[in-house]
């Protein structure tokens, strides 16, 4: 692989502006048969999203996937969002009883909207059959499955049925993947993305990584239709997962979906807990992330996030930040 960077190595060059106002600049994005307002859905992470936080997204012309982590709740749900007329869009992981789960599904007539396969190395055998079984049993479901680092990996899950694949091993904020196992897209997750997109004839989802909103607009350039954020939407006032006080200041966990925390025991563990500062409520943010992918738009020369794909960039050896912070 040459060119390898990341997004804090990535700085995307200015085309003449076309608009007036940032405000003229449509940041949505139709993925499977929904537009939503941002290609941007919070990581399917206990610690990041609920049913409560799901319904306000979806309410709110967001996308979301709900985590996979109370499997019991997973019917429910999605009869509670369909009934309101919203889409339902959840996770499933690849063990016995998920094919059971698919099975029972396809019992009710129940249609969710979006299933994700979520596991730690998509690139197997068992999310393949896990692909194949969901196609077979509920084929108007979109199904997005992950997660990967490599451009056969994405050919393979595409081919076996997949209408979107999500790609990141271990860049996120609480994963100790690349350090347990010297494996994954850490540090060069950008040009993994690049590199899968090239390969990808459906959509791709760039996980984890995001430090910044400019990374939104990094990741659209080089490939992504959607971008799942873990640490950036932890710690908000509605975020699941205990408050603590320090200092006179309120921190929120956030942990990894294979970390101890999450798992109840300390086996295969490859995600740690942290805990971020209190932001405030979810819909400031995404407000500031909608104003700023406008602003990004804007930059690109364009008044649609399109125009953000064809921009000309350099890459600038971690060195953008000069040692400034973000916030
Ligand atoms: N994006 C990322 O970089 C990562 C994300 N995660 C997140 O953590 C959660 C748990 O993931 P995961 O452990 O896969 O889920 P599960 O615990 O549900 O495991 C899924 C299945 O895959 C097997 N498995 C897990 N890892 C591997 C591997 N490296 N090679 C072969 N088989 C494997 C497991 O068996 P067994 O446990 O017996 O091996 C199990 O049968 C998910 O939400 C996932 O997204 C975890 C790590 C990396
Ligand atoms: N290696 C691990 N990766 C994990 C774990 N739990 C979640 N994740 C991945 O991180 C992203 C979020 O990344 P962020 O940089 O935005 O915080 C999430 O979507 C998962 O793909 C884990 O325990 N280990």
């Amino acid at each position: 692989m040459e060119n390898v960077f990341d997004y804090e190595d990535i700085q995307l060059i200015p085309a003449k502006c076309i608009v007036n106002s940032r405000s003229e600049c449509d940041t949505t994005i139709k993925f499977g048969n929904h537009i939503f307002k941002l290609p941007v859905v919070p990581a399917n992470m206990q610690t990041i999203i609920d049913e409560k936080i799901a319904l306000s997204l979806a309410e709110n012309g967001y996308f979301y996937i709900m985590h996979r982590f109370e499997p019991e709740k997973r019917i429910d749900f999605i009869k509670d969002m369909q009934t309101r007329g919203l889409f339902a869009s959840i996770s499933v992981g690849v063990k016995a009883e998920e094919y059971d789960f698919i099975q029972q599904l396809k019992e009710e007539q129940l249609t969710p909207d979006y299933i994700t396969i979520d596991i730690a190395h998509g690139h197997s055998n068992a999310v393949i059959e896990m692909i194949q079984h969901i196609k077979r049993h509920i084929p108007d479901s979109f199904v997005i499955a992950g997660n990967v680092g490599t451009p056969e990996a994405v050919r393979e899950l595409e081919h076996a049925g997949a209408d979107a694949t999500k790609v990141g091993i271990g860049p996120g904020k609480v994963c100790i993947t690349k350090i347990k196992t010297g494996f994954g897209t850490g540090g060069w997750q950008l040009a993994a993305l690049r590199w899968c997109a090239k390969a990808a004839s459906k959509p791709i989802i760039a996980d984890g990584g995001i430090r910044t909103h400019g990374d939104i607009a990094k990741s659209v350039r080089f490939g992504a239709s959607m971008v799942m954020i873990g640490s950036l939407f932890a710690g908000h006032e509605e975020s699941p997962g205990e408050t603590i006080e320090k200092d006179g200041k309120c921190y929120k966990e956030y942990f990894g979906s294979a970390s101890e925390f999450q798992k109840g025991e300390k086996k295969n563990v490859e995600g740690k807990k942290m805990y971020v500062e209190h932001k405030g409520a979810l819909k400031d943010t995404l407000i500031e992330m909608e104003q700023d992918l406008q602003s990004s738009i804007s930059y690109a020369g364009g008044n649609k996030l399109e125009a953000i794909r064809n921009v000309d960039y350099v890459v600038v050896k971690n060195s953008i930040f000069n040692g400034d912070k973000i916030y």
